[in-house]
């Protein structure tokens, strides 16, 4: 299965990381970021009609090399410009194509707030997040156990740090709520199957209480979908291939964001 196999190198890569600096050594560099815990990213989520989290995504395991001509740089310039509540940055290598250093440039180079979008198995890699700039960090509860989940959750906010926890079924709900996750993140996209699939937010939301913020992850690919997701209830949404596909990012972006639960 392919999550098995995404956490097996993500394991092998943090682990050559770790031999360049080690744990100490990163928690020092983090020790010496100011501390903000104005949560702004959550605050926006809460208050906009829908936010949209626009990812900077070059290649999936699912489409292959999505975009050959990669400008991360300008990509996220144009997804600030137009309003997103946040920039999903992605650093897995072997599959996606990511890099840490996009997410340090990026940071560099706007406030919108930045999910580093990996796949969390460690502490190390919340710590890795902060030092290179991310305010949020995504926490997939079917590779994690309760415990992980749990302090994960507390180190991210200890750190000032949101984090979305995402899910795919009614139990993953469930054992992310137990863990007191703020932010739920539903993911359309069957990780078996690599099928995407609106209909598992919306089948899946009415377990989502209303104090719990809530984003649809994957395969938004029209205004319609919007339009959907917004009667659904859902807070915001988390768009990759259909924005790196889009030849203006900032025009599409800021259309979406006028669209209407109605249209
Ligand atoms: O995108 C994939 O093929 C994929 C495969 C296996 C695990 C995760 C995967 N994607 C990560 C994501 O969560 C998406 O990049 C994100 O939700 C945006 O999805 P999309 O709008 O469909 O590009």
């Amino acid at each position: 299965m392919i999550l098995d196999e995404l956490v097996q190198s993500t394991r092998r890569n943090m682990q050559a990381r770790q031999k360049v600096l080690n744990i100490d050594a990163l928690m020092r560099q983090v020790a010496t970021i100011p501390l903000n815990k104005n949560f702004l990213f959550e605050k926006k989520l809460a208050a906009d009609s829908l936010s949209i989290i626009a990812e900077v995504k070059k290649a999936s395991p699912s489409k292959g090399v999505l975009v050959n001509h990669f400008s991360y740089m300008q990509i996220a310039e144009e997804y600030a410009a137009a309003g997103a509540t946040a920039i999903s940055v992605l650093t897995e290598k072997d599959h996606f194509q990511g890099n840490l250093k996009f997410l340090q440039e990026i940071a560099a180079s706007t406030s919108t707030p930045l999910l580093r979008k990996d796949f969390t198995i460690d502490p190390y890699m919340i710590y890795e997040a902060k030092a290179n700039g991310a305010s949020i960090i995504l926490l997939i509860v079917a590779i994690l156990t309760n415990q992980q989940l749990k302090s994960f959750l507390r180190l991210a906010n200890t750190l000032g740090m949101s984090a979305i926890v995402e899910v795919h079924n009614k139990n993953e709900i469930d054992r992310a709520l137990a863990a007191h996750a703020r932010i739920i993140g539903i993911n359309n996209r069957n990780l078996k199957t690599f099928d995407v699939s609106l209909q598992t937010t919306i089948q899946l939301q009415k377990y989502v209480p209303s104090n719990v913020l809530l984003i649809s992850e994957s395969g938004i690919k029209k205004k319609q979908d919007i339009s959907k997701l917004k009667q659904a209830g859902v807070n915001g949404v988390l768009i990759g291939e259909y924005l790196m596909h889009s030849t203006n990012k900032k025009a599409l972006i800021t259309s979406l964001r006028k669209v209407d639960h109605l249209d």
